[in-house]
């Protein structure tokens, strides 16, 4: 059947185009001689919008994207610490506003040591396992204050979110997405022992989801310790749940033990399908390498993948994910730029039905 995908684009600022240009290159050529197409909408957001009109998200914006079925985003913000962005906020005000209001509770962060790739680990093992990280509550909702601004007596708070309703469906997720898996193990990261009135919502939800997946296996890490195992056995994850913050700590450092944040693809899902869902690397704007043409566009191609799974089109995915595969298992030392990097790819999707990898 013929389907055509309205696709919202949003390169965002720093290398986010960069990596972007390549991602839609491949997602060209993942379709291309299939039924399915894409209408891609092209939105100008982050730091240099604001800069240029004072606009971080308009109801307008917000509105437009909501007509789309999926978003594909580069990254936003700019250089950490440049006080003309003091006062907009663009990480909260942007991509946060756009997790919440589009109802991302799932934030699913896949991590894989492809075969080829050098992991900073001695003895990485079998890397292969995903972090699904709540995506609407926790400490990033932005319930917090500050009072006595400036002063030595100032006091200033950022109060993590949990809900029983939260909890509950970014849990029961996790779960089913371990039960699909060979592995079937679940992993709750948190820190009970500490956020106790949290922790113990979580551990309770847990439990309580655990005995309808009496296939899959249980564990629970504090946080800090789960740092350590990611380093010294992270063959042992199969599929992690936690909290935003967490999660987002936790996918940094799984992608760099995976070869690098260049290579860590993410999607913010609604499940529901109530609200597109919206696909990014897991890295930032790279303010440090913006504009020399060496971003690695991986991770925005492997997002890709997981949009066109996403979008009921796993053999689409497979395509992109065997790809990347092939390219990096030829990698080896040679620097690459970005757009190198994306047409290496291209060339082996669109050899794909050829050459089976
Ligand atoms: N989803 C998003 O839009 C995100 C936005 N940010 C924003 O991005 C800006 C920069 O944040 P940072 O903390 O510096 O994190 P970052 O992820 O942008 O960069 C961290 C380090 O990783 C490197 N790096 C990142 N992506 C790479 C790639 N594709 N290829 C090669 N190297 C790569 C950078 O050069 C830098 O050395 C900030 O304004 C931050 O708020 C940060 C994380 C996520
Ligand atoms: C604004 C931040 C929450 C973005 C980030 O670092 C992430 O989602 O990984
Ligand atoms: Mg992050």
């Amino acid at each position: 059947m013929v389907s055509t995908v309205r696709l919202a684009v949003i390169p965002g600022d720093g290398i986010g185009p960069e990596v972007v240009a390549e991602a839609l290159k491949a997602l060209d050529a993942a379709v291309a001689g299939t039924e399915v197409s894409f209408e891609q909408t092209p939105f100008s957001l982050g730091a240099a919008r604001y800069l240029e009109t004072g606009d971080v998200l308009t109801g307008d914006d917000l509105a437009a994207i909501r007509q789309h079925d999926a978003i594909l985003l580069g990254a936003v913000g700019g250089v950490p610490g440049d006080p003309r962005l003091a006062g907009a906020n663009i990480e909260r005000g942007l991509l946060l506003r756009l997790r919440f209001e589009l109802d991302h509770y799932v934030n699913l962060r896949p991590s894989v040591l492809y075969p080829g790739v050098t992991s900073p680990l001695a003895n990485p093992g079998d890397v292969d396992f995903v972090v699904v990280r709540e995506g609407t509550e926790g400490p990033y909702v932005g319930n917090g204050g500050a009072i006595r601004v400036g002063t030595p007596s100032e006091v200033a708070n950022e109060v993590s979110v949990n809900t029983a309703y939260g909890v509950e469906r970014v849990v029961r997720y996790a779960f089913a997405a371990a039960s699909a898996r060979p592995k079937k193990k679940l992993t709750l990261v948190h820190k009970t022992n500490v956020l106790v009135f949290a922790g113990s919502l979580w551990e309770r939800t847990v439990d309580a989801v655990a005995a309808e997946y009496p296939d899959v296996a249980v564990d629970y890490l504090h946080v800090d310790a789960a740092t350590i195992f990611l380093v010294t056995d992270p063959a042992r994850f199969d599929v992690i749940v936690t909290d935003n913050l967490f999660g987002d700590i936790l996918t940094d450092l799984a992608g760099a033990i995976s070869g690098g944040i260049g290579l860590a693809a993410s999607g913010n899902i609604n499940p529901d399908g109530r609200f597109p869902s919206m696909f990014e690397p897991v890295h930032g704007s790279a303010p440090d390498i913006a504009g020399k043409g060496i971003a690695d566009p991986t991770a925005a191609i492997l997002s890709v993948a997981l949009l066109l799974d996403h979008l009921g089109h796993p053999e689409l995915a497979a395509r992109v994910q065997r790809a990347v595969a092939a390219d990096i298992a030829g990698r080896g030392d040679a620097r690459r730029s970005t757009s190198e990097v994306g047409d290496a790819i291209v060339a082996r999707i669109d050899v794909h039905e050829t050459q089976r990898i």
